[in-house]
């Protein structure tokens, strides 16, 4: 039942909470690190700290104070030290990149575990807590740490500002890839703070998009490093990963050779198993069809002809990086959906039996020591949460309940009324049973109506439903007096491969039968205000929104909401994805245009009427911003009431407080507009200039 407080969950709220970071366990499973985000509208910034707690009782303690971005803390093996990454200034050195701190778990002053010039994107601590193994981008003709921090001196200092590259991945969402740099994996001692470059000289290098921690395996005797690597170098649109290892001696390279490697295959995520007998990872089929699942796959690291195999293929949901060992080698540990919420799964590896560990809502993040358990999960009704659990040695849940191990957001929410969230199923494309989520205003009355807002989810491959959004926050529109409803389409994950390509080299057709079918459902229900229905989404939420702009009869949705929403196919190639385009929509576009143009919203301008916020951020480069004005630009050239909100300073995602207070503030303002229950808030809409 909804709190029957009169404090509804606002925007500025919501900017008030603290977003908690992925929780690391100390080995001994007793004590949980983790990054905690205070956003200040204020300073219309966001800080990061980090803070120690309990999975034995106890209140949280701050570790570190408000620095730029602590981040990524991990527990050593051992214990004696928390890593984390962080740009600090001390002892007079201020950095210039993300260097790598240690911390006691007891506090005091964190401490730079040694210098990398090229500064840290992730890290792994070795087994026996000397050493860790690093990521950073480098200059692969560079030749030890003073070389390239000679190199990137000279970088900085340059007077020129082109961005050149002959790569083929070169950018990713919102960043230029480091010009001129590779991703390395590099080892630091903890006791000298000295740094080796352990891929030096060689042709290797981690995947571009991205590498992190997930990327990197060590071997439990310290003497190997499995790392997920790109045989193409950058040099093809939609790499397929191979696995490699680095043999070392001390800190040094000692031999590096590819170790799993296909050419129909896609691989990630290496971990090796606590008894050293065998590599899991994750398997992706991608000559079969690019829409294939990760799979479990397990290497004998005893086998002299280095076979896998796949060990989930009969398991039809696709198990997410990072994966964890039981503790006795039994099984496998990770985070998979599971229509519209994920969980933490356990994987017999014998048995080949998956079975939930702990339940979500939706799991961030998640660590396990010493038969303890600590997730980080959120729901729609609450941001993420840490709790801690028991686990028998073979990585089994005991009891039932979790343990709730914080409070930060409880003050706050305490007397919030938050609506309420249901889950639905409607009969969709194909006759098929679609997901829907609702959710509703605080003090919901059944023999009221209320407007009704889709908020139409991103993907497509994605599959949300019970979760927590600080971007397009359900609850946060359900406050504002709207039934929200977030439709899984066909296309979305979570639901098994073969609904998930149902989409494939067809993208619009079923999603939209699915849209409306959830449409006319809602539509029959008292509750709904046939006269008050509005559809929004972003990125491939904001191409169907500009799908159904040109699809759907003008009227049935009074104003649509489009935030980095893709519409041209043809002009998305300048996105960083362009290398799934083909394969998603069945062809190059200079082999068929047509193909292109019959799943592309831009080539059925001519239908679109109905009035349209688009919204885009310059520094988009997933769907670049000259989509949305390219949008805005066509409907103000019709005649069709049509609204701009450009961000010259953000992303795929709107970041900034203030700039996403904005956001929120223009979303509710476009809807009211054009609700004609709504007392017009302002100047009536200007007339559209005659049709053209
Ligand atoms: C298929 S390529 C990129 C898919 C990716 N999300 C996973 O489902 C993605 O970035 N989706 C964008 C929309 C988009 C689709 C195709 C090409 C570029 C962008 C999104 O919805 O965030």
């Amino acid at each position: 039942m909804a709190k029957t407080s009169s404090t509804p969950l606002t925007v500025d709220l919501l900017w008030q909470l603290q977003r908690i970071g992925a929780p690391s366990l100390s080995a001994d499973g007793a004590q949980v690190v983790c990054s905690v985000t205070q956003p200040s509208m204020q300073d219309n910034r966001t800080a990061s700290s980090l803070w120690l707690l309990s999975t034995l009782g106890g209140e949280p303690r701050q570790l570190t104070q408000c620095g730029d971005k602590d981040g990524q803390p991990r527990f050593s093996p051992t214990g004696e030290w928390i890593a984390f990454v962080a740009k600090r200034e001390q002892n007079g050195v201020k950095d210039e990149t993300p260097q790598l701190y240690l911390i006691p778990p007891d506090g005091g002053e964190a401490r730079r575990a040694g210098v990398v010039p090229t500064g840290v994107d992730a890290f792994k601590w070795f087994p026996d807590g000397q050493r860790l193994a690093l990521i950073s981008w480098v200059w692969p003709e560079g030749r030890g740490m003073k070389d390239q921090a000679a190199r990137l001196k000279a970088f900085k200092e340059r007077k020129e500002t082109a961005y050149i590259t002959d790569a083929a991945v070169y950018r990713h969402w919102d960043d230029n890839l480091p010009m001129g740099r590779v991703p390395h994996v590099l080892v630091l001692e903890v006791a000298t703070g000295k740094v080796t470059d352990v891929l030096e000289g060689t042709d290797y290098e981690l995947q571009r998009r991205e590498p992190g921690a997930a990327d990197l395996s060590i071997s439990p005797d310290g003497q190997r490093i499995a790392f997920v690597h790109d045989p193409a170098r950058g040099q093809h649109p939609a790499p397929r990963m191979a696995l490699a290892e680095i043999e070392l001696k001390g800190s040094a390279r000692k031999a590096v050779r590819d170790l799993v490697k296909h050419a129909d295959w896609d691989f990630n995520a290496p971990s090796y198993s606590p008894d050293s007998l065998s590599l899991a990872f994750l398997a992706s089929h991608q000559a079969k069809k690019h829409t294939m699942p990760q799979q479990l796959a397990v290497l004998d690291l005893a086998d002299k002809r280095a076979r896998w195999e796949v060990i989930s293929a009969e398991w039809d949901r696709e198990p997410q990086a990072p994966l964890l060992w039981s503790e006795d080698a039994s099984a496998l540990l990770f985070v998979a959906e599971e229509q519209g919420r994920s969980h933490v799964w356990r994987f017999d590896v014998a048995h080949r039996e998956p079975s939930v560990v702990a339940q979500g809502g939706t799991i961030h993040g998640f660590d396990t020591a010493a038969a303890c358990l600590v997730t980080l999960t959120d729901r729609a009704a609450h941001p993420g949460r840490l709790h801690a659990q028991g686990v028998d040695d073979r990585g089994v849940r005991l009891g039932q309940e979790a343990e709730r191990i914080e409070t930060f957001n409880d003050k706050l929410l305490a007397n919030v009324a938050l609506g309420s969230t249901e889950e639905h199923w409607v009969t969709g494309a194909k006759g098929e049973k679609v997901q829907v989520w609702l959710h509703f205003p605080p003090g919901f009355d059944r023999k009221k109506k209320y407007p009704l807002l889709h908020t139409i989810h991103g993907g497509p491959h994605t599959g949300p439903g019970d979760c927590w959004h600080w971007r397009w926050n359900y609850l946060v529109f359900a406050a504002q007096g709207y039934v929200t409803a977030n439709v899984n389409y066909h296309g979305s994950s979570g639901f098994g491969h073969a609904f998930l390509d149902s989409i494939t080299h067809q993208w619009g057709a079923l999603e939209l039968q699915d849209m409306e079918a959830a449409t006319d459902w809602l539509l029959k229900k008292p509750w709904i205000d046939r006269q008050r229905v509005f559809a929004t989404g972003g990125s491939y939420g904001g191409y169907m929104v500009a799908w159904m702009n040109a699809h759907v009869k003008p009227g049935r949705y009074k104003a649509y909401i489009c935030h980095a929403g893709c519409f041209d196919w043809v002009g998305m190639f300048a996105d960083d994805a362009y290398g799934w385009h083909a394969q998603e929509l069945g062809a190059w576009y200079w082999n068929d245009m047509a193909k292109a143009h019959s799943q592309s919203p831009h080539a059925f301008a001519a239908s679109m009427q109905t009035p349209t916020l688009v919204i885009h951020g310059a520094k988009d480069y997933r769907v670049p911003d000259a989509q949305g004005l390219a949008y805005y630009n066509t409907l103000k050239a019709k005649g069709v009431d049509a609204k701009l909100v450009w961000f010259p300073d953000e992303n795929h995602w709107i970041l900034k407080p203030r700039n996403s207070a904005l956001w929120y503030q223009e979303f509710f303002d476009w809807l009211k507009r054009h609700d004609p229950a709504a007392t017009p808030k302002r100047t009536a809409a200007k007339k559209p200039a005659s049709k053209r």
